[in-house]
């Protein structure tokens, strides 16, 4: 599996784009996220929505889904296709009724199934959302009342979104034969609805070797080598796990 950062910043981050990523599979394209800087971000890599064969969302904040409103008018009125969109089942209705709708809604047009393919994902369920990939959502805690989901790809990569701190699944996860993290990482404390740099910090090593930080605020480069046995994620260079 190959994985192309969009954007690695936090969702104030002005340098770094929003934190939404693409996943590369036998020739295929999904977008994991598609906040509001996503339509550039894309652009930036001489792509457009017409190269993404999948769309999965994590959770409703916009620097995760402040793009899909472009995204399903170009899908629509542009390129006239529809997208598969991976959701977990408790976003649909909320993706819709209290992001998309405003914008999205017309004469012809009343559902989000009249602009997306909406594949239902079910906690702990794996999907294969491309030929050769997988995906298994696993509802975290981010902001309290709000469903938030991290995945794991093809049972070895873990791929946190937003979250807060839950030592317990990292280490549950990497004794599951998870090999690799991205886990977002809120570089100031304290950490009220992410995780911090100071919290991964107190892994042990084993498991830090296997963690890179994304989600950061623009002070990134201050941090460079104190990240212990952590790897800042970059924005558009190619991963292959
Ligand atoms: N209860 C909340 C809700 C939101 N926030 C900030 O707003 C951001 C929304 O996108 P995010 O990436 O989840 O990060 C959130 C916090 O910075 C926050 O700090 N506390
Ligand atoms: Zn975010
Ligand atoms: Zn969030």
């Amino acid at each position: 599996m190959n994985i192309q950062m969009l954007g690695t910043g936090s969702a104030f981050a002005k340098r770094y784009y929003n934190n939404n990523a693409l996943l590369f599979s036998d020739g295929q394209t999904a977008m994991l996220d598609c906040g509001i800087t996503a339509p550039m971000a894309l652009h930036q890599l001489s792509k457009t929505f017409n190269d993404i064969h999948a769309l999965v969302i994590s959770h409703i904040h916009a620097d995760h889904v402040g793009g899909m409103e472009e995204f399903a008018f170009q899908m629509k009125f542009v390129y006239k296709r529809s997208v598969p969109l991976f959701v977990p089942a408790p976003l649909i209705e909320p993706l819709w009724e209290t992001t998309l709708k405003g914008g999205l809604m017309q004469e012809e047009c009343q559902t989000l199934d009249d602009y997306f393919e909406v594949r239902p994902l079910l906690e702990g369920q794996s999907c294969e959302i491309l030929p050769g990939l997988a995906i298994r959502p696993i509802r975290t805690k981010h902001i309290a009342g709000k469903p938030s989901y991290s995945y794991v790809v093809n049972d070895t990569f873990f791929y946190s979104a937003d979250m807060k701190f839950d030592a317990e699944l990292l280490h549950a996860l990497v004794a599951g034969g998870c090999q690799v993290i991205f886990h977002d990482c809120q570089l100031k404390p304290p950490g009220a609805v992410h995780t911090t740099l100071e919290q991964l910090l107190s892994l042990p090593p084993v498991l830090q070797e296997r963690i890179w930080l994304m989600h950061y605020d623009d002070t990134m480069p201050d941090y460079e080598g104190k990240t212990g046995a952590m790897r800042f994620v970059e924005q558009h260079r190619v991963y292959s796990f």
